[in-house]
């Protein structure tokens, strides 16, 4: 088996169904480790990947771990007694460091990543830290399995609580933007569902000139402020209201929660 997954829920789905539409891996090459029959069902239905074991998953070449960090401690217990010689084990886990991962698996390649949910649809974003066992070719195919659902940046365990709080957990802080734009234009008058329509996309046409245009999002910015006009009034607003503070103490707060979660014991 090329790939076996344990724990296919917000994080694990979203990478399995990004790297099958990429083609990095095809159903028939793919396990999934799940505890109820019924969600392995509906993920067979879905994607034509079958259910297998916790032993016949651990002697995947490649394991992804993305169950929750508080379920890891149980299932790495498991995957210890059943470890391929060769398994490369990959975790997405918030706050179970590579010390935790290595130290429950002695002498195992491991690379930790931080991907996020938007490699659904090959828009991710991923941080890759290599464990001590892990060699130049195994981090390599981590690389090109993250670069298949989006970006990839190899990175060092001591900037990844940093790394959580913008890509990681960072959709969430857009879509709570989106939320509130839409709720301020309901606020205006337009009926909901054109609201949604003109936030989502200006949001689509914003990412997509960030990573097309060639220019900072100052400038991108600033193109958009006329001077004494309707955007300088609306960012004036925002800085009265403190959301660029808002922002530093959000990122501020992810990164302190992912270093107490790396903490735990
Ligand atoms: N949701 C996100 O945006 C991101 C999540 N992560 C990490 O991904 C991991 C998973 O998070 P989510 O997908 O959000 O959680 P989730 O709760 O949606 O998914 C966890 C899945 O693991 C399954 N599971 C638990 N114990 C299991 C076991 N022993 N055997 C087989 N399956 C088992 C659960 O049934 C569930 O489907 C977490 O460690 C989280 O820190 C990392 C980056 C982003
Ligand atoms: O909220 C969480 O803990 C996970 C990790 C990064 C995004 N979601």
């Amino acid at each position: 088996m090329k790939l076996a997954m344990v724990g296919v829920g917000s994080m694990g789905e979203a990478l399995l169904a990004g790297w099958l539409a990429s083609g990095v891996v095809t159903p028939d090459e793919v396990g999934v480790v799940q505890r109820t029959a019924e969600r392995a069902a509906q993920l067979g239905e879905r994607y034509g990947v079958p259910a297998v074991s916790l032993p016949e998953a651990a002697a995947a070449e490649t394991l992804v771990l993305a169950v929750k960090p508080h379920q890891m401690g149980g299932v790495l217990e498991q995957v210890a007694g059943s470890l391929g010689p060769d398994t490369l084990v990959v975790s997405v886990a918030a706050g179970v460091t590579l010390a935790d991962l290595e130290g429950a698996l002695p002498g195992a390649a491991v690379i930790r990543v931080m991907p996020n949910t938007p490699s659904l649809v090959g828009h991710g974003m991923a941080g890759i830290i290599a464990g001590t066992s892990a060699d130049a070719a195994q981090t390599g195919r981590v690389v090109d399995l993250m670069r298949a659902v989006g970006g990839a940046m190899i990175t060092d365990e001591a900037h990844l609580d940093a790394l959580t709080a913008l890509s990681g957990s960072g959709p969430a802080y857009l879509y709570y933007v989106a939320e509130a734009m839409i709720e301020a234009g309901v606020h205006q008058g337009l009926p909901r569902a054109q609201a949604t329509e003109l936030v989502n996309q200006t949001f689509v046409g914003a990412a997509a000139m960030l990573d097309q245009a060639g220019e900072s999002a100052t400038v991108l910015r600033e193109r958009v402020t006329s001077p004494g006009g309707t955007t300088a009034a609306a960012l004036r607003a925002l800085d009265d209201h403190g959301v660029r503070s808002g922002f530093l103490a959000a990122v501020e707060a992810c990164a302190r929660r992912s270093a107490e979660m790396s903490r735990r014991d």
